[in-house]
C-alpha cells in the first residue's frame, strides 16, 4: 500500500462509531469543533445495533435493557423522545435443573424476589447464601477500577471458579452461580473458570444486578439510537474504512487506512480495548498498555431473537422468561412490544456451550435452540416466524460480546494502563467505564469523558481556531 499525502485537519479523530464514539463526537462537535469519526463497518452504531422484520417488528440484535439508575441512557432516549415499556415479566418464571421443570411465582437473578423455584430448601438457601458473601465481597470494594492493594491482589489470583466451589455445596448452588456468570452478570460473558474473582465482584459492584438492569425495553429498539445521534455528524462520519494505524507526537495524530491517512490534534479511539490493541501505534504504546490489551478477552455469546405470530407463553400464565442448565439455551426472555402484539423472545448461547453449538450445521443449531424453548415455553416455540442468530464472535469489528472481562491477574498488575490517556491520545468505549461498563450506560459515559478530556487538552487550540 502507498501512503496518500495527509487530507484534511481536525482537532480530533473518532476511531469506532458504536454508541461511545458517537456520543464522544457529537459532545465535541457541539463544542465547535472540527471532528472526524472513522468507523469500520458499512453501518454507525456496533453493538447498539436493530433491524426491522416484515412483521412491522424490531428486533435488537445487540443490546436492548435499560434500568432505572443508568441516568446517561434514560436522559438520552428522553432527548430523542423514546419511549420505553416494562420488560414483559408478568406470569410464572421457568428453571429448568437437571431435567426437571419448575413454574414459580418469583424471580432471581443474583437479587431474589417471590417465590423460591421449588428446589429443596437446602439447595435454595446454598445458592442465595452464597450469593450474599459474594454480595457482600463486591460491596467491599474500593471505588473505581480496581489497581493495587494486598487484598485486590489476592481476589485477582484466583478464578471465580474457585470461588463458587468453595462458597456453594450444591449442584445447583454451584450451577446458579456459574448460570449467573455465562448469562447475565459480571461483565462478558464467560465461563467461571475463564474470569478472575476480583474482576466478577467488580463487575457486581459497578454494574449491579439489584439495579435491575433489564427493567425495560424501549419502542422501537436501542438499534434506532445511533441514527438519532449522527443526524448531528453529518458529513463527519466516514464508514467503511478500517483504521489500521496511528502515529503521533505530543499534540499530533495521524490516522492511517487503506483509503488514507487524517491529520489532527488529538484522538478518541472508541472500541473495545482488544481491537484497540489490535492497531499498529507509531512509535509504540507503553509497555503496560500494549500488554494489556492483549489480556483483555471479549465474551462469547450468541443472540439469537425469535418471533412468533403472538405472545403464546402468556395463555399458559407464563411469562416468557426463562433460566436452566438446558443444553444450550441457559437464559430466554421475553422482549415482545406490547405495541406490535408480536412474540419475540431473545435466547442466548454461550460460553462453553457456544463454543460446542457453533460446530453445528445451521439447521441443527436452529432445531438445538428450539427445542430448548420449547422445553421452556411449551411445542409453540418450534413454529417461529422468524429466527435469527446475531453471532457476534464472528464480527471481527467486535470479536465477541456482550462485553470484555479481565482474565485472573490483570487488573492487578497492569489495570491503571486501561483508561488514562497516552499524549494525544484518548480511549472510550464501554470498557473503559468504571460505572456500567458492559452496558450502554458505560459506553455513554466513556465517551462523555473522552470527549471532555479532549476538550480541556484542546481548549488552548480551540481558542485559536475561533478567532
Ligand atoms: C448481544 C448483546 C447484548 C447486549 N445487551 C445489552 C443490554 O441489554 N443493555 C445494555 O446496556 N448493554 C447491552 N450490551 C452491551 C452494549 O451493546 C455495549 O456496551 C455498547 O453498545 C458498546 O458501545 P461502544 O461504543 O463502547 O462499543 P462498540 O459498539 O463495540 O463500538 C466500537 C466500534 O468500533 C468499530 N471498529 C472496530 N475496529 C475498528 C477499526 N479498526 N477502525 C474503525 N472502526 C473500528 C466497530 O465497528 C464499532 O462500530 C449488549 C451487547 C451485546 C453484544
Ligand atoms: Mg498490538
Amino acid at each position: 500500500m502507498t501512503e496518500k499525502a495527509p487530507k484534511t485537519g481536525y482537532d480530533c479523530i473518532v476511531v469506532g462509531a458504536g454508541l461511545s464514539g458517537l456520543i464522544a463526537a457529537r459532545n465535541l462537535k457541539r463544542e465547535g469543533l472540527k471532528v472526524l469519526v472513522i468507523e469500520a463497518q458499512n453501518r454507525i452504531g456496533g453493538r447498539m445495533v436493530g433491524k426491522l422484520l416484515p412483521s412491522g417488528q424490531w428486533i435488537d440484535q445487540g443490546g436492548q435493557w435499560v434500568g432505572p439508575t443508568q441516568h446517561r441512557f434514560l436522559n438520552l432516549l428522553n432527548e430523542y423522545h423514546i419511549k420505553r415499556f416494562a420488560s414483559p415479566s408478568e406470569g410464572l418464571k421457568v428453571l429448568v435443573f437437571d431435567g426437571k421443570r419448575y413454574e414459580f411465582n418469583g424471580f432471581f437473578q443474583g437479587y431474589h424476589e417471590g417465590d423460591p423455584p421449588g428446589v429443596s430448601d437446602e439447595e435454595w438457601n446454598d445458592a442465595i447464601n452464597a450469593w450474599n458473601r459474594f454480595k457482600k465481597l463486591s460491596d467491599d470494594l474500593p471505588q473505581g477500577h480496581p489497581h493495587f492493594g494486598d487484598d485486590i491482589e489476592k481476589l485477582d489470583s484466583d478464578t471465580l471458579a474457585r470461588w463458587i466451589s468453595d462458597n456453594t455445596k450444591t449442584p445447583f448452588g454451584n450451577w446458579y452461580f456459574s448460570y449467573m456468570c455465562r448469562a447475565v452478570g459480571f461483565s462478558g460473558p464467560s465461563e467461571p473458570k475463564e474470569v478472575s474473582l476480583l474482576h466478577a465482584l467488580y463487575g457486581e459492584k459497578v454494574a449491579s444486578q439489584s439495579e435491575a438492569p433489564e427493567a425495560e425495553l424501549l419502542h422501537g429498539g436501542a438499534g434506532q439510537i445511533p441514527s438519532l445521534i449522527a443526524k448531528e455528524l453529518t458529513s463527519c462520519i466516514q464508514l467503511n474504512e478500517p483504521v489500521y494505524t496511528i502515529k503521533h507526537a505530543d499534540d499530533f495524530v495521524e490516522v492511517v487506512t487503506q483509503k488514507g491517512s487524517y491529520k489532527a490534534h488529538s484522538a478518541i479511539i472508541a472500541m473495545p480495548p482488544h481491537l484497540a490493541g489490535h492497531l499498529l501505534y507509531e512509535p509504540p504504546l507503553p509497555a503496560l498498555r500494549e500488554q494489556l490489551t492483549q489480556r483483555i478477552p471479549m465474551g462469547t455469546c450468541c443472540k439469537i431473537l425469535v418471533t412468533y405470530p403472538t405472545p403464546f407463553w402468556r395463555e399458559k400464565g407464563l411469562a416468557g422468561i426463562a433460566i436452566g442448565n438446558n443444553k444450550w439455551v441457559e437464559l430466554a426472555a421475553d422482549s415482545s412490544d406490547p405495541e406490535t402484539g408480536v412474540g419475540v423472545i431473545a435466547a442466548f448461547v454461550s460460553c462453553d456451550r457456544y463454543r460446542k453449538w457453533q460446530n453445528l450445521s445451521s439447521s441443527e443449531r436452529k432445531e438445538s435452540v428450539l427445542s430448548d424453548l420449547a422445553i421452556y415455553f411449551g411445542s409453540p416455540a418450534m413454529s417461529p416466524t422468524t429466527y435469527e442468530e446475531v453471532n457476534w464472535p464472528r464480527n471481527s469489528y467486535t470479536g465477541g460480546g456482550y462485553t470484555a472481562y479481565m482474565p485472573p491477574g490483570v487488573w492487578s498488575s497492569m489495570g491503571q494502563a486501561l483508561s488514562p490517556a497516552i499524549g494525544p491520545i484518548h480511549w472510550a468505549g464501554t470498557e473503559m467505564s468504571d460505572v456500567w461498563p458492559g452496558f450502554f450506560e458505560g459506553a455513554i459515559n466513556s465517551g462523555e469523558l473522552s470527549a471532555s478530556n479532549v476538550l480541556l487538552s484542546l481548549s488552548n487550540l480551540k481558542q485559536s481556531y475561533s478567532k
